[in-house]
Order: C-alpha cells, then structure tokens, then sequence
C-alpha cells in the first residue's frame, strides 16, 4: 500500500483541522485530492509528508509507519511540487540547476558536482516535459506553464516512488493548463512511473489517469472512491452546498452552476 491513513485526527486549539480521516491509496493508483479552500488538504499533505504529527490516528507511507521509521529517508521517495513554496526558493537558479538538485530530494538546490549520468537524466526529464531548450534559462523568466513543469522533472530526478503535485494548474492559461495535464496524464499512464496525489480545487483538470478522487470538506473524508462514481451532479451539489451540473466530455467531467 502506497499511502495507509487510519482515523487520523489533527487539533489545533479546540478546532478539528482534519477529523477522523481514513484513507488508502493502493499501488497502481493516481488519485485527486479536492476541496475547497480551508478543507485541509495541505495539512493532510503535511501528514502523509512527515512535516506534522497527527494528534490521533495511524498514518503509513510507502510501507513505512510513522513513529517508526526515519521520516527524513523516507521523503526521499516522496515528491512534492508546489509552486507557491517553490517560486522564492529557485527564483535566480537556471533550469538546469535546478532539475539536477532534484537528485536529492530535498527542497534545496544541489552543491556537489553532478556526474554525467545526472545531466543525462535531467535532459531527459526535460524532454518528457516539453522543456528541452530552456536550461540555461533563469527560473524566474519562465512562463507559470513552465515553471510547473520544469519542478515536475525536478521532482522526477529522484525516482521518487509518490509524487505529490500540489496545485500545478494554478495561475496558468487554458492552452497551458491542457498542455500540462497532457503531460500528467503521460506520466500516469507509464506503469513504472510514480504514484500521484494530484491536489486541487477544480473537477475540470481531473484526467482519466486519475481513476480515484477523495473529497474533503471541513477536514472530514466526505466521499473517497471511482472518479467516476463521485463526479455526478447529485453528489457534487451536496458536497458543495450549492446546485451544479456536471457533464462528462473526453473521459473528464466538467462542472457548471446549476
Ligand atoms: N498551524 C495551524 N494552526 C491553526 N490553524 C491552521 C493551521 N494550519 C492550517 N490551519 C487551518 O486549517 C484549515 C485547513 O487548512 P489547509 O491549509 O489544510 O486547507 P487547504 O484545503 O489546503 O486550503 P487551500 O485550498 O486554501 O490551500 C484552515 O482553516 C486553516 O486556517
């Protein structure tokens, strides 16, 4: 099992940030994580990464239980893209720097010398992701479109065994947006590739990669399942308390207002 989540409670004060979360992700599977803003999402990633500690609850990743293993080696097999804690890190770093520091796993940037192998597999990654030709570019001259996408091979540099894409969608335009999906759905579709949690506020960017879906709502697990199955106008409307429709177009369901 990829990810084993048990009754996990998180307290801040008297409030329940997350309550009573149960929740797997077996091998073989791609899952979107949804909710809207404040519905916890970043604090059950929190979790799943080691950053915070439960306040009840059981949480196993990668095989690994927490309490009983050594988290810093274990976030070497995790993943994590988020722009938003990213973009100040990298912000005068060249492509190039930045996708071999990947090799680490770590959010910062590399000081050894890579070898050749590392160039070799950073050019690859760079291909896979559309951005070959843009090594020697600063980061913070890229457009957001390529700046996700140049994080993502960053991520990959590690072989990372669950890759967490936090977010990627945000700030981009339509035509950069598909351009990224198109390369998740890819990913995803490699059966050697990694696991991905992909996190986000819109049931538009869920590609059929992404057979599952866990919806959160106020910190509590309100569906978790077949995309298919939850991605209905019925039980959408309930989980955001407001009438909506949803209409199924090229393997991926896209939400209106009622
Ligand atoms: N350290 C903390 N102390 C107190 N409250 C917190 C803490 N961290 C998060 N919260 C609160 O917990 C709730 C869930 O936050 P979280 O960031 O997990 O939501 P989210 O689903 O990721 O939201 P968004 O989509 O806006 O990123 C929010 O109301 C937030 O203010």
């Amino acid at each position: 099992m990829v990810i084993d989540i048990k009754n996990v409670s998180w307290k801040r004060g008297n409030t329940y940030i997350l309550k009573d979360v149960t929740w797997s992700v077996q091998s073989g599977e791609h899952w979107v994580i949804m909710g809207l803003n404040g519905s916890g999402k970043t604090s059950l990633l929190n979790i799943i990464n080691g950053y915070m500690w439960p306040t009840k609850g059981e949480v196993s990743v990668l095989g690994k239980k927490f309490g009983e293993y050594d988290l810093r080696k274990l976030r070497q097999s995790i993943g994590w893209v988020s722009s938003s804690m990213q973009e100040k890190l990298y912000k005068n770093e060249t492509v190039e720097n930045i996708v071999l520091s990947g090799k680490v796993a770590s959010m910062g940037l590399l000081y050894e010398e890579p070898e050749a192998a590392d160039y070799e597999k950073a050019y690859q990654l760079l291909e896979q992701m559309g951005c070959l030709g843009m090594e020697k570019r600063i980061y913070e001259s890229l457009s957001q479109g390529e700046k996700q996408r140049v994080l993502i091979a960053r991520a990959l540099m590690a072989s990372p065994k669950l890759l967490i894409l936090d977010e990627p969608a945000t700030g981009l335009d339509i035509f950069a947006r598909e351009q990224l999906l198109e390369r998740i759905q890819d990913m995803g579709s490699q059966p050697e590739g990694p696991t991905m949690i992909y996190v986000s506020h819109h049931i538009e960017e869920i590609v059929p990669v992404f057979r599952h879906v866990l919806l959160l709502k106020e910190g509590q697990v309100y569906g978790a399942g077949l995309t298919q199955e939850l991605m209905n106008a019925e039980n959408l409307s309930s989980f955001f308390g407001t009438e909506v429709d949803v209409a199924w177009r090229n393997k991926r369901a896209w939400m209106q207002m009622a």
